[in-house]
């Protein structure tokens, strides 16, 4: 099995998260909290994806990255792909997402007064073993179903999005232009995020309630209670902020995960 493909992932994953970190925080207060923990948890979880969706493009159309340019699959071809590589990296983001959701939650300010009690948790690793004990090892999924509700679809739109971009600025046969895998990385980032909203407002939020338990009885009635009590806005809270973030993140991900396969050959 052709192993390229994860490793591109988790490299091109880790340079993306790099950039887009600050902007992932900042719209829950809690700057630079946590960077090198994500770092290897996010790296990881690209390159399931993208080492995913490459071999079930494989699988699906007999091509192997190289001999895609020559044989473009088709767009329901990229589509079940990149649904597949989603749903494939839900169960390794999940209790890396919880974590990440957790701690940036913690928005304590940086200079406490004396004696206030200490953040609840000291960091990824204490999160963990803290959701383990208190909530069980089912616990450190929670808000998976939400999760995969989220990025399933999206991420079939994500690499239809970037595969179709590319070939409308591409000659038949040719790699796209460094230009265009960013214009297009970039923009398959927002379309995806963009869709991807009103799921991961209500993912974050049963994440959360893990603590008070009871909040929800599932996503069904987190949407409709959510619904009820702020509006619809609800559904797009953060989806300027998550725009913002996906296109250089994006952009980047996919610029060198194209870099790196096409200098391995
Ligand atoms: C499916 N969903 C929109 C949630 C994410 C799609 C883009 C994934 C990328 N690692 C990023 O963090 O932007």
């Amino acid at each position: 099995m052709p192993v390229e493909e994860f490793v591109a992932g988790w490299i091109s994953g880790a340079l993306g998260l790099v950039l887009g970190h600050p902007l992932d925080t900042v719209k829950l207060l809690g700057f630079f909290k946590g960077m090198s923990f994500p770092i290897a948890s996010i790296a990881m979880v690209n390159s399931v994806l993208f080492g995913v969706y490459s071999h079930t493009l494989l699988a699906l159309t007999a091509t192997s990255h190289q001999e895609r340019r020559a044989q473009p699959p088709s767009f329901t071809h990229v589509f079940i792909a990149g649904c597949t590589g989603g749903f494939m990296q839900v169960y390794c983001l999940a209790p890396f997402d919880l974590i990440k959701v957790r701690l940036q939650n913690q928005t304590e300010p940086r200079a406490r007064p004396p004696g206030s009690p200490p953040p609840r948790y000291r960091g990824p690793v204490h999160c963990a073993v803290s959701i383990f004990q208190e909530e069980g090892p089912r616990g450190l999924f929670r808000g998976a179903w939400a999760l995969t509700l989220r990025d399933t679809p999206t991420l079939g739109i994500y690499f239809v999005t970037y595969e179709w971009l590319c070939r409308q600025s591409t000659q038949d046969g040719q790699n796209p232009s460094s230009a265009t895998v960013l214009v297009a990385g970039g923009s398959a980032g927002i379309a995806s995020w963009a869709v991807a909203t009103p799921l991961d407002v209500i993912k974050s939020r049963l994440q959360m309630a893990g603590r008070k338990p009871g909040a929800y009885r599932g996503v069904l009635d987190c949407v409709v209670s959510s619904a009820r009590q702020e509006g619809l806005g609800v559904f797009f809270r953060g989806l300027t902020i998550n725009s913002a973030r996906a296109f250089p993140v994006n952009a980047v991900t996919f610029l060198s995960y194209e870099y790196l396969l096409r200098s391995w050959g």
